[in-house]
């Protein structure tokens, strides 16, 4: 529980790291505590890398973090007491231990707060038997078992990094069942990335975009579903490019019809009707399409810097 009020359950004020291939950053992000966020972006965009400077794992060249207003290294331990981290992949096999019992004990001892009740109701949940050995635990288990002991101590923040890659359709459920339940327990807040729009559409107050390193824009999931719209129409695309909210057109290929993309489909819609155009279907924007635009006017707007 948060023990006094912060501003910010997460505080990113311009981390950015360089990297072989890539520049993560600058980033500029504030999270207020009780919302899911889930971060989407592209295979490589930095999203892991974004979670790794979160968790001090890897330090920022610029820039500060701060997590419920503590910051690195003088905090570490107080940050990790009250902040959980699903990694991408698990980092238990350097502890040396064979089966599940002894790392889930191992991790317990790691914190006063552990709710042994909580863990074995997930044990129960999750179908994890303490006697199973670890390396023959499969891609799934691996992340149920990192779901356990990154929420069994009742933590603030929980940082998860594709939780729920390799998991079939019934422990989807259950782990989406088991967020919603980790979100009702109190002022908490969730980071999530994901490849998983379902999983976006289904638990996520706000989705924060990535490409290349660079944040898109945080953008309140419902405005997304309810302002951003897709209207088909009749007629030459060039012609709707200027029109209020109009964030992308394309020609349907092989047809006369134009595909506008709006982020705000009230403006859009008034201007379409004032010029007397003929909407064919107007249908919700899907979150890969916006992404795939933010991306676009991202390139565009990188093109314009270099010419
Ligand atoms: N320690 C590192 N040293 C050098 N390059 C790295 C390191 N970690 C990641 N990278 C590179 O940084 C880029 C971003 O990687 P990152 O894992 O953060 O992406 P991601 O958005 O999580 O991707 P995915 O969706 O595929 O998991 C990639 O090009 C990756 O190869």
């Amino acid at each position: 529980m948060i023990s006094k009020e912060v501003t910010y359950a997460i505080s990113i004020e311009g981390a950015s790291k360089e990297l072989d291939k890539i520049h993560v950053g600058p980033i500029q992000l504030q999270v207020e505590p009780g919302y899911v966020i889930a971060v989407v972006g592209t295979n490589g965009s930095g999203k892991s890398t974004l979670f790794r400077m979160l968790n001090n794992l890897i330090k920022p060249d610029e820039g500060s973090i701060r997590i419920l207003d503590m910051q690195y290294p003088q905090d570490e331990v107080a940050i990790k007491q009250r902040m959980g981290y699903v990694p991408e992949l698990e980092m238990w096999s350097a502890l040396g231990f064979t089966r599940i019992r002894d790392l889930t004990d191992f991790v317990a001892r790691a914190y006063p707060n552990w709710n042994q009740e909580l863990a074995k109701r997930l044990f129960t949940r999750f179908e994890l038997d303490g006697g199973q050995k670890l390396e023959h635990l499969s891609k799934g288990m691996k992340r149920k078992l990192a779901f356990v002991h990154a929420v069994a101590f009742e933590p603030d923040i929980l940082l998860l990094d594709e939780l729920t890659s390799g998991l079939d359709p019934f422990a989807w459920k259950a782990m989406m069942n088991e967020i919603t339940a980790y979100m009702d327990g109190g002022q908490r807040t969730v980071l999530m990335a994901t490849h998983i729009l379902e999983e976006v559409k289904q638990i996520a107050d706000m989705v924060a975009f990535i490409h290349k390193g660079k944040l898109l824009g945080l953008y309140e999931k419902d405005a997304l579903v309810d302002e951003w719209k897709s209207f088909w129409l009749e007629g030459q695309e060039e012609k709707f490019k200027h029109m209020p909210g109009v964030a992308a057109v394309e020609k349907v290929a092989g047809t006369s019809t134009a595909r506008i993309l709006s982020r705000s489909a009230i403006e859009t819609d008034a201007a379409l009707r004032q010029a007397g155009a003929k909407v064919i279907q107007t249908k919700a924007v899907e979150l890969d399409e916006v992404l795939r635009m933010l991306v676009l006017e991202q390139e565009s707007k990188e093109g314009q810097g270099q010419s």
